[in-house]
């Protein structure tokens, strides 16, 4: 494999007493769109900090493609940030901004640039200090995308964004994609994850304690599973994977299925099944199994 998009290796950052970021060891491979997930005060922007060069690690280390993170000026000539608020120069029309965004970043794509502009519906001539929340970030964000850099570092991109222009950010990142860029998003926005993202980290308290593809993480939750038969029911009772057995009237059990469901998959065959729905769970449930219903 070619050397990493984004390596961590035991990064840590302590504030005074508390421990932000904790011997997080961590690869992004070139090309991936990576989703780190985790509620407020995860660790998340920490870490986001630390691979820009904006706070020094504790201990460990951070490249950004085998480059050493605290060279500043040599990594971000290769990569392009959206910070989670974005401020601007309120005095300089969004035209002007975008101009002076695109000479600090490492070269802009100007016709990919002006067709964000009209997908992301960006007024230019106003002054930027008049802009909403949500057109700053979508300000950061034409100026990021348009950059074509390998990589792109994106701290809750679409916090600000309605629907529609969610699509579009959505659209952009497969675009990102397509084009062998890589991604690093945190996020809340769990169907946005679901979406776009090839692989997720989870942080929770400083601690990475997930790493895996969407389709990977569903597969290691639960499924669940409901049925209906022609005549009684199949007694499910003790079969392998089988959990949380719930009979739902005289011909139809509901049940959670954990590993692989060839047994359960026999048993049911053995009788007349009428009807089957078989439910993966979403990643917010997934979500929420891990930290409860404090979780965003
Ligand atoms: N400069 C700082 N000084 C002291 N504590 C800090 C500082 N920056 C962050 N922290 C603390 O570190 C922890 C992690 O914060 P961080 O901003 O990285 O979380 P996050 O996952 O990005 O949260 P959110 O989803 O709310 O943005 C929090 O407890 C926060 O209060």
């Amino acid at each position: 494999m070619g050397v990493a998009a984004l390596c961590t290796e035991n990064l840590s950052k302590r504030y005074g007493r508390l421990l932000a970021l904790d011997d997080l060891t961590l690869d992004v491979a070139p090309g991936e769109v990576f989703g780190f997930l985790g509620p407020n005060g995860a660790g998340k922007s920490t870490t986001i900090r630390l691979l820009l060069g904006l706070a020094r690690p504790t201990s460990g280390r951070a490249w950004v493609f085998g480059g050493d993170a605290a060279d500043v000026a040599a990594a971000h000539r290769r990569l392009a940030y959206v910070p989670a608020d974005v401020a601007l120069w309120p005095r300089m029309t969004g035209a002007e901004v975008l101009d002076l965004l695109g000479r600090i970043g490492p070269g802009v794509d100007t016709v990919y640039r002006d067709e964000l502009v009209e997908r992301f519906a960006l007024d230019l001539a106003k002054p930027a200090g008049t802009y909403s929340t949500g057109n700053r970030q979508k300000v950061a964000l034409v100026a990021a995308f348009a950059t074509r850099a390998p990589l792109l570092v994106l701290d809750e991109p679409t916090s600000g964004l309605d629907p529609l222009m969610e699509l579009e950010f959505r659209r952009a990142v497969a675009a990102a994609r397509d084009n062998g860029q890589t991604v690093f998003l945190s996020s809340h926005q769990l169907a946005e994850v679901e979406a776009v993202c090839d692989r997720v980290g989870i942080l929770s308290a400083g601690r990475l304690v997930e790493v895996a593809s969407v389709a990977q993480l569903r597969r290691l939750h639960r499924t669940e599973v409901a049925a209906t038969f022609t005549g009684a029911p199949p007694d499910l009772t003790g079969v392998p994977g089988v959990d949380g057995l719930h009979s739902n009237g005289a011909a139809a059990v509901r049940f959670t299925l954990n590993g692989p469901p060839a047994a359960a998959l026999r048993a049911l065959a053995d009788a007349g099944v009428a009807t089957i729905a078989v439910r993966e769970p979403s990643l917010e449930e997934i979500f929420l199994a891990y930290y409860g219903q404090d979780a965003r």
